[in-house]
């Protein structure tokens, strides 16, 4: 009892009395200036009306995109510059920081190449004050994190007295955004770390007319997926899930990737666009993205034989056999579990675009350059019910290709009429001048003529005399005197890239081969512990009974694979080694003394 005084007697003291009554009157008054102080930012905030909106939402793309056109957005005072441009009709500025629209800058593009367009997009966590239509508008981007998943947001408060002012704004911001989205195409790409889908930008829609392909392959491709889309309750009647999908395989550059923009853009939708061999993509991020495809639009899976050279394939998966074997410790487990994270298998894929989350009544469009890799479940009616094989440029592509690549004086076309028949009186618009010279109609005709005449049929992709044009594209008539050599300089190339690719391929077997030689030689060397796992089988029977030889245990162990079992007994270096046959079979004894 003396002893607790003894502790307190100090408090009783003048000194601490004082050190106390300060620290409760600081205390006091530090609680109530944060009373007020949120009370007060509570009584600000009652003023001011908050709206949401989710990355994964369409309002938030209409916003970004509104907000991207505005001036004050340029001059904000925090936010990220980037050379990707947001839309082609965004708020650009250049390197001197003058505002300019597309066509000034593609002006100063010319004039001085090394001024760059920079585009403004809003900072992470940094408000922006916007005024709109007579109201301040406080706009902030956010990243939050709910459930393991990342994701960004974007608050706009305004001081307002009901929610009309943010309704206006919504709808503003979606007319705009369609509006443009009438003459481009609007490409979204799988984020593989959020697992969400990342608006890129829009493109300028490309005519039908410039794809170059054989003769009613792009009518019968355009009408298939109009008639698809106009087709929804025939599929419901039938209890056909409401989906079409289109392989489009064959050579490197030959319109694959360019005839889907086509269509996209004729069709008015946008593209969805998932590289499978991206990093980080795997099964659920897959399917977390494939339940967030609109119902209505373009799902592009890109170069779909290139995602399964790395992963583990269905069958691996299906049979048990894994591509190898081991008995995983602890952390080796961790390993393994992370791995499966982070792999993508092809039931996965399968289970994305099949699955009960997967969109209905989109169109899915995969492309690749190795039909004869595809899984065969891959590619059967059903997940993919139209296919269409792309071949290198025949002549008539050739001549085609020539002919839309150089201007030609084309007739005028016939001048409107008025409703009682009076020619009207229409200003021409004025168009850019094309590089290059004009060439009569015929003289294009027979120049395109020649020019296919020296292209080999189905050797060139479309591409590569693409670009060869492209090289010429101010001498229509040098570049048909000069096709011939080209071809030659082109042939010799490629048999250098083949031999250089054949070599590396030789190098490479050789290097695998060596590798797999060591890793043996290494295997041999690690010799078994009794009652350990061996190192790369999967089944382990303990048969102690089976031999007797030495004192210690015998270890079977039987091959997944071969259904090879050998037996070893235990023991110093030096002694008996033996192989035995499978537990129930007699013993092939091989016993040697080293
Ligand atoms: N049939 C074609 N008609 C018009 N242009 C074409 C055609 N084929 C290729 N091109 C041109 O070649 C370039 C590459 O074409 P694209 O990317 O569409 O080929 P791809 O078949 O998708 O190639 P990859 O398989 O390598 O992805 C584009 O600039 C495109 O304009």
């Amino acid at each position: 009892m003396d002893k607790v005084k003894n502790l307190l007697s100090p408090l009783a003291s003048g000194t601490i009395n004082d050190t106390l009554k300060l620290v409760v009157i600081g205390g006091t008054m530090e609680t109530a200036r944060r009373a007020s102080a949120s009370a007060w930012s509570g009584f600000v905030d009652s003023f001011f009306l908050t709206a949401h909106f989710s990355q994964e939402d369409y309002p938030y793309d209409w916003l970004l995109h509104w907000l991207s056109k505005q001036p004050a957005w340029g001059r904000s005072r925090e936010f990220d510059i980037t050379t990707r441009t947001i839309s082609r009709n965004a708020v650009t500025q250049t390197t001197t920081g003058d505002l300019l629209d597309d066509d000034e800058d593609d002006e100063m593009l010319v004039r001085d190449h090394r001024k760059r367009k920079v585009a403004f997009e809003p900072s992470p966590e940094t408000t922006h004050t916007i005024y709109y239509q007579g109201h301040w508008l406080r706009v902030t981007r956010t990243k939050r994190k709910k459930d393991h998943e990342h994701s960004a947001e974007l608050k706009i408060s305004v001081v307002a007295r009901n929610n009309n002012i943010l309704k206006q704004l919504v709808l503003e911001a979606k007319r705009d955004y369609e509006k443009d989205a009438e003459h481009k195409v609007h490409i979204y790409m799988a984020d593989t770390t959020w697992g969400l889908w990342t608006w890129t930008g829009a493109r300028q829609k490309r005519p039908m007319s410039s794809i170059v392909l054989e003769p009613g392959v792009k009518d019968m491709l355009l009408a298939d997926c109009k008639d698809f889309l106009l087709s929804e309750d025939w599929y419901a009647e039938r209890g056909i899930p409401f989906r079409r999908g289109y392989l489009l395989h064959g050579v490197p550059g030959s319109g694959k990737t360019s005839l889907i923009h086509s269509i996209a853009g004729e069709l008015g939708l946008d593209i969805y666009v998932v590289s499978l061999s991206a990093k980080g993509m795997c099964d659920n991020k897959l399917a977390k993205l494939m339940g967030r495809v609109p119902s209505r639009c373009i799902l592009l899976l890109e170069d779909l034989d290139a995602a399964f050279t790395r992963g583990v394939s269905r069958d691996e998966k299906s049979t048990g056999t894994p591509a190898t074997l081991t008995f995983p410790t602890s952390s080796r487990k961790k390993d393994l579990d992370d791995e499966e994270d982070s792999t993508l298998s092809l039931s996965g894929l399968l289970n994305s675009l099949d699955g009960v989350a997967a969109a209905e009544g989109r169109l899915l469009f995969a492309t690749t350059n190795h039909i004869e890799r595809l899984d065969p479940a891959l590619s059967r009616p059903g997940r993919m019910d139209v296919w269409i094989n792309f071949k290198n440029a025949t002549k008539w592509q050739a001549e085609e290709i020539f002919k839309n690549f150089f201007p030609c004086k084309r007739p005028e076309p016939p001048t409107p009429l008025t409703p009682e028949g009076v020619a009207t009186e229409t200003k021409p618009k004025p168009r850019r001048k094309a590089p290059g010279p004009v060439l009569e109609e015929a003289e294009l005709s027979d120049l395109a003529k020649r020019f296919a005449d020296a292209i080999p049929e189905d050797e060139m992709s479309v591409a590569a005399i693409q670009g060869y044009l492209l090289k010429n594209k101010t001498r229509p008539k040098e570049a048909v005197e000069e096709v011939a050599e080209w071809v030659v300089k082109e042939r010799e190339m490629r048999e250098k890239l083949k031999k250089e690719k054949e070599e590396r391929e030789e190098q490479e077997r050789k290097e695998k081969e060596r590798k797999a030689r060591e890793e043996k030689a290494a295997e041999k060397l690690t010799e078994p512990a009794v009652g350990q796992p061996c190192a790369g089988l999967d089944v382990i029977t303990v048969a102690s009974s089976t031999l007797s030889l030495g004192t210690a245990s015998t270890i079977t162990c039987a091959d997944a694979d071969t259904e090879e079992t050998t037996a070893s007994e235990g023991g110093n270096k030096g002694e008996k080694w033996v192989s035995v046959s499978s537990e129930s079979s007699t013993t092939k004894s091989t016993s040697a003394t080293s």
